[in-house]
């Protein structure tokens, strides 16, 4: 049966509900993602109605809800409301009114909104303008460390996102059989040939070999404002031992960390490497948090309690970011929890998390710039870059993938996501 917001002939037992809002609207759709996630009820998006609408449709709603749902609903509404500012005032009216479950209400919307994150607004506030008195690297430079015999896209993925959501360098340090493979995916990207695998070292070359990789690296390293480790690493022992090494000396050099892929599994095994370093972010999906979990706190996953679990695992690690990536993303530092759920695709083809871990490379550094620059108007509540770069470098992913999958449906794969970062990021911040 549907259960139209807004009409004023609705069915009694709803179990649809067409949500009219202005589609555009980052609030309206969160409100909408909360129908959806949290009452359980179907949602469709409906463009531009007549504001008015929804506040018939919350007095209606309240014969067929909990007290529980009708709190959450009324959180919703306020989140679809925001940008109808004309009835907002209405619309808080109306939520006293319903009386009851109203104090249970605003300690619901209290605690979301804690965690919930107006990504959209730190995207604005981190971002740079394109000052024409700034010169090449300024606005980043960004290293991966990865690609091996099996991987090539993953680093690809992942150097080419940081170029285009607006970094001026980006380098990729890989194998040296897939650098002429990485090469030719893209003339922007940098690639050093450095890494090597067992298979082509002798043992007693090993030592020699790794301090010149170790350099080769070293070389470059004060330049960059961030380094991205682990996508298509793959996992050869040797290999592994030098990019710890790597790993080391980007610490002594307080050059930010993003760990993903394959970096996440040497991480796991060997954690002191980023152990109390609060320029480290981990990027894991559901199995490489699962590892993470099992090994750091000795327990199972914690679905139901998902936001204390992540914050008590990043405090386990010494005050490290972690973004859980999943149907929200989970961001922590061991102090707070933040939450990205807006937008997103259903499509889940491979190479999205490597799209993410060049971003959140990107906004890290644009965030530390911001910092330090200690802009007196920003209205940014949150001081710690790792997790500002990690909230917008998340809805970013999640706003091009939503894009993408507009235009593309079932056949969306990476290439495409990639292509809408650049109109998504226009979207929230034009370039003037
Ligand atoms: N084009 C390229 O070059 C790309 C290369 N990549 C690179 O590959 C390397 C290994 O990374 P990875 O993600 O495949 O390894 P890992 O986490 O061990 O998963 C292995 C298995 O775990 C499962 N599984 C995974 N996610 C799950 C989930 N959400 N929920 C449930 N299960 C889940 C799933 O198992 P299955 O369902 O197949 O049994 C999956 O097959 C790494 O370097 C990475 O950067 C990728 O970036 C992609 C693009
Ligand atoms: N169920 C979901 N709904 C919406 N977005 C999701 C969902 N699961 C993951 N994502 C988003 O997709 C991105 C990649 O997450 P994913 O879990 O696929 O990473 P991954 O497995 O490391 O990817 P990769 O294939 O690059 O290794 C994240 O930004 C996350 O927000
Ligand atoms: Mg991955």
């Amino acid at each position: 049966m549907n259960f139209v917001l807004g009409t004023r002939r609705i069915p009694e037992k709803a179990k649809r509900v067409v949500v009219l809002v202005q589609n555009q609207i980052g609030e309206a759709r969160f409100g909408a993602e909360l129908f959806r996630d949290v009452l359980k009820l179907s949602v469709f998006l409906k463009p531009r109605p007549p504001p008015h609408l929804t506040i018939q449709g919350m007095v209606l709603m309240k014969h067929v809800m909990s007290s529980q749902q009708l709190s959450l609903l009324s959180y919703a509404n306020t989140c679809m409301l925001m940008a109808s500012s004309s009835v907002y005032r209405r619309q808080q009216f109306l939520i006293r009114s319903l009386g009851g479950g109203i104090d249970h209400s605003r300690n619901m919307q209290q605690d979301l909104r804690s965690v919930e994150v107006d990504a959209e607004s730190v995207i604005r506030s981190i971002t740079p303008a394109l000052d024409p008195t700034r010169h090449k690297g300024q606005a980043g430079k960004i290293a991966v460390i990865g690609g091996c015999r099996e991987y090539t896209g993953a680093p690809y993925f992942a150097a080419i996102s940081a170029l285009k959501i607006g970094a001026d360098l980006s380098h990729v340090f890989c194998t040296k059989d897939a650098a002429p493979v990485i090469k030719s995916y893209s003339p922007e990207l940098i690639v050093h040939p450095v890494l090597e695998e067992s298979y082509s070292v002798r043992e007693e070359d090993k030592k020699t070999i790794s301090r010149k990789v170790l350099a080769e690296v070293d070389k470059w390293m004060e330049r960059f404002d961030c380094l991205v480790i682990g996508p298509g690493l793959g996992r050869d022992p040797f290999l592994l031992d030098c990019v710890s090494e790597i790993m080391r000396h980007a610490r002594q050099t307080n050059v930010p960390i993003v760990i993903d892929g394959d970096g996440l599994f040497l991480v796991t095994n060997n954690i002191d490497l980023v152990s109390g370093y609060g320029l480290a972010v981990l990027t894991p999906n559901v199995n490489e948090y699962k590892r993470l979990v099992e090994k750091v706190l000795s327990s199972e996953v914690n679905d139901v309690d998902a936001t204390q679990q992540v914050l008590s695992l990043a405090k386990k690690i010494g005050g490290v970011t972690i973004l859980k990536k999943g149907k929200s993303d989970l961001i922590s530092d061991g102090d707070t929890v933040k939450s990205v759920s807006i937008y997103g695709s259903p499509r889940r083809c491979g190479g999205q998390g490597d799209i993410l871990s060049g971003s959140v490379a990107v906004f890290l550094s644009w965030a530390r710039q911001h910092i330090i620059a200690a802009d007196p108007n920003s209205n940014l509540s949150c001081k710690n870059p790792a997790v500002l770069g990690c909230v917008a470098g998340s809805a970013m992913m999640r706003k091009a993938a939503s894009l993408a999958f507009c235009h593309k449906k079932r056949s969306t794969v990476t290439g495409d996501i990639i292509e809408c970062l650049g109109e998504s990021l226009e979207d929230i911040c034009p370039a003037t």
